[in-house]
């Protein structure tokens, strides 16, 4: 069988050069392409050697379009504005668009699963990794169990560099606590706290959040009750999680209808 064929979008970020070497690793896909935005000055370079890899005869481009033309899909871990204008390329030539960006707004969202209904096979979640989405199942469990005398808090941090808050990992285990619940996440959140804020409101669902150093992604999700705490909490170690599970959602996609899927239909625990 020939190898699926990927281009890595946004290749000169943190997780595109992820990205490349995972798929360089694994079998059953290669590397088809690396798109950079116009006028970076990776531009030309190759794929392989901007990942700290041998070369792989891939020039880095600025042209998705062309890109596609022989390739099967897309992943793309890049910013909101970028994702969608990708989606539009990949929803007219009918490809797989495996999406990890995060930050989106509810309306960029919609727009965005939209797209994918009218042509491309996209995969999207806020974190690839086997760990987090498991753990979201247990956090709907655990709230499907415990009442509103447990108060549901999620902290996380990241690296310095990161640009949006909360983290997409943090809104995706936000939704799993409050569909464990049975409640809507966004009329009951509260993104942060400052000031004379008055007690606790029962039922909410609490974010808070931290940046600093080079802190891949921890998460923890805290059920506090009267005299008692639970727990659970994530880790993430290395970048490699993320892009292996964005290569397996890739192979998952590759024989799937056009649609809008998750990273829980790719691992079956939905
Ligand atoms: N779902 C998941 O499992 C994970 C999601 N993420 C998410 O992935 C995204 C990227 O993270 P990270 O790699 O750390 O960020 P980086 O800033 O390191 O990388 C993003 C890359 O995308 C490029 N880019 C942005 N806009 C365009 C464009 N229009 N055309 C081409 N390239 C573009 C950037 O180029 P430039 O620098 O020129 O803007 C940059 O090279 C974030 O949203 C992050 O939250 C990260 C890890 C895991
Ligand atoms: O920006 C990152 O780095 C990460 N972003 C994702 C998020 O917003 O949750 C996933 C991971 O935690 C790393």
């Amino acid at each position: 069988m020939t190898d699926l064929r990927l281009v890595v979008v946004g290749a000169q970020g943190r997780m595109g050069r992820a990205l490349i070497t995972a798929i360089s690793e694994q079998q059953g896909v290669c590397v088809a392409g690396a798109v950079e935005r116009e006028g970076a000055e990776c531009i030309g370079m190759d794929a392989g050697t901007l990942a700290g890899l041998q070369p792989l005869d891939i020039p880095v481009t600025s042209d998705l379009d062309a890109a596609l033309d022989t390739a099967d899909g897309v992943i793309d871990f890049t910013a909101p504005q970028a994702s969608l204008a990708f989606s539009r390329i990949t929803a007219a030539k009918s490809k797989i668009h495996i999406i990890g960006t995060t930050g989106f707004t509810p309306e960029e969202e919609a727009e965005l699963k939209g797209i994918a209904e009218s042509g491309a096979t996209m995969v999207r979640s806020g974190n690839m990794s086997l760990g987090v989405n498991l753990l979201s199942k247990l956090i709907e469990q655990a709230t499907k169990a415990l009442d509103a005398d447990f108060d549901i808090e999620i902290l996380e941090m990241h690296h310095k560099h990161k640009v949006d808050a909360p983290s997409g990992t943090a809104l995706l285990l936000g939704e799993a606590a409050a569909q464990g619940r049975g409640i809507d996440l966004h009329a009951n959140a509260v993104m942060s706290r400052e000031g004379m804020t008055g007690a606790r409101e029962r039922g909410s669902i609490g974010f808070a959040t931290l940046r600093g150093g080079s802190v891949i992604g921890e998460h923890s999700v805290i059920l506090a009750g009267e005299g008692e705490r639970i727990e659970l909490t994530h880790k993430a170690q290395d970048r490699s999680i993320f892009a292996r599970g964005a290569v397996k959602a890739a192979s998952w996609a590759k024989d799937k209808p056009v649609g809008y899927y998750s990273m829980m239909d790719v691992l079956g625990l939905n």
